[in-house]
């Protein structure tokens, strides 16, 4: 039986990470801080996951443990000296943190003179994330282990599309999660592809997937999300049932679709069913999503290369429509989530700066026009509120 090291037990991890590897025979060591969920893991080796969608079939997964890296690093160490794979669904900010422990790792790979080739991959929702992870490993390896890792360690980019919102259950480890899922893995940069498993795509180029998943997905929700908070709504069933909400969402993918057709040559009549099925995700009733969840961080969603502003600078380079993008932006700059640590950042930083100062910091643009086009946006959404 393989062995994967999984880093965060969380909602997509347990939901679609471990369902996946454990599907095609994987046992799996979990790594997360959350005690209550470690703890659950480490003595029932088992837990449930179901379907959000009529019948709400149960899944199985088994041959599952858990470790807590604040109390037994050396015990993550140890798993991943002997694992077959790593992977992580931690959240992009966190894998800085995880690094050294996945570098102590590799250095004990090499130190027993396992030359077994591995491959990690962070399954975030960003662009490039195994590799950003690799530049944040080396960072704690010697030059002697960087050798060691250039040779028999990949970080292949991965994109994974699965909707799992905050779970609501007696049970810590029960997961309700949407029936959709895709896993893309860029096969170019593993260095086990002996290694495949079943389910999961692998492709020569995943930019045009990564960045098909992120500006319709995640631009699209992220839409739902900030327009959705801005005309008062909590929830994204209900913000969409709102048409001005399902107006701007489908705009914005309309401006995302015209950039991803013009950019990757995707079919124009596949990519409308593409988005359709996203529209149809969007309103399942047997999911019920917070705002807050699929709007949070917004400091992180404002970046250079995210959802918004990625797609919006490369509209502009060639002059295509980016309107509605740069509206549901403005909105996005009004997100006022106290539970939400970026969120009361950024508000702070509004109340402190110039709306251009913190346009330029938080988006880190150099286009004038562009940031003083957002930078009106902001101040109109702000104006109508106080109308
Ligand atoms: N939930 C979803 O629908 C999807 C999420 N993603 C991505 O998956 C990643 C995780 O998202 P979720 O599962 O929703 O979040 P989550 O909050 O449910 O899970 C993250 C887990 O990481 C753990 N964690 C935090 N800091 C840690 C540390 N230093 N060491 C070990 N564990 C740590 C947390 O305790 C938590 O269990 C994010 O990058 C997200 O963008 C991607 C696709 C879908
Ligand atoms: O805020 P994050 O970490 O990008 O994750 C939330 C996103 O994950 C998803 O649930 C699936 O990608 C999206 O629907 C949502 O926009």
């Amino acid at each position: 039986m393989n062995n994967a090291v999984h880093f965060g037990a969380g909602n997509i991890g347990r939901g679609f990470i471990g369902e996946t590897l454990a599907s095609n025979g994987f046992s799996i060591h979990f790594v997360d801080v959350n005690s209550t969920i470690i703890d659950a893991l480490d003595s029932r080796h088992e837990y449930d996951i179901e379907l959000a969608a009529e019948g709400h079939k149960k899944i199985h997964v088994e041959n599952v443990d858990g470790i807590n890296n604040k109390d037994n690093p050396e015990k993550v160490v140890e798993a991943i000296q002997n694992t077959d794979m790593v992977t992580t669904a931690i959240g992009p900010k966190i894998l800085p943190f995880i690094a050294d422990l996945i570098a102590q790792g590799i250095s004990a790979r090499k130190a027993n003179n396992n030359t077994t080739t591995l491959d990690v991959l962070a399954c975030e929702n960003m662009i490039g994330g195994s590799q950003f992870l690799k530049g944040e490993v080396y960072k704690h390896l010697s030059d002697e282990d960087k050798k060691f890792a250039d040779e028999y360690i990949g970080f292949p980019n991965a994109a994974v599309d699965r909707i799992v919102p905050i779970q609501h259950h007696e049970d810590p480890l029960a997961v309700s999660v949407e029936p959709f899922k895709e896993w893309v893995v860029d096969e170019s940069q593993m260095k086990h592809p002996e290694i495949k498993l079943d389910s999961v795509v692998y492709v020569k180029d995943l930019q045009p997937y990564i960045e098909r998943k992120l500006f319709s997905v995640n631009t699209g929700h992220a839409t739902v999300a900030y327009t959705g908070e801005y005309l008062g709504y909590k929830t994204i069933g209900d913000a969409i049932q709102d048409d001005k909400v399902l107006d701007q969402v489908k705009g914005a993918l309309k401006e995302t679709g015209d950039l991803l057709i013009h950019k990757w040559n995707f079919d124009p009549a596949e990519h409308k069913a593409y988005q359709d099925k996203i529209l149809s995700r969007f309103q399942n009733k047997y999911i019920s999503d917070d705002i807050l969840r699929v709007g949070r961080t917004p400091i992180r969603k404002l970046g250079y290369d995210e959802r918004f502003i990625r797609p919006i600078r490369e509209l502009k380079e060639r002059n295509l429509d980016y309107s509605v993008l740069l509206d549901t932006v403005g909105m996005m700059l009004t997100f006022d989530e106290p539970k939400d640590s970026e969120s009361v950042d950024l508000q702070k930083k509004l109340s402190e700066k110039t709306p251009k100062e913190v346009v330029t910091e938080v988006t880190g643009l150099k286009d004038e026009d562009l940031i003083n086009a957002i930078v009106n946006k902001y101040e109109d959404k702000i104006a109508a509120t106080e109308k």
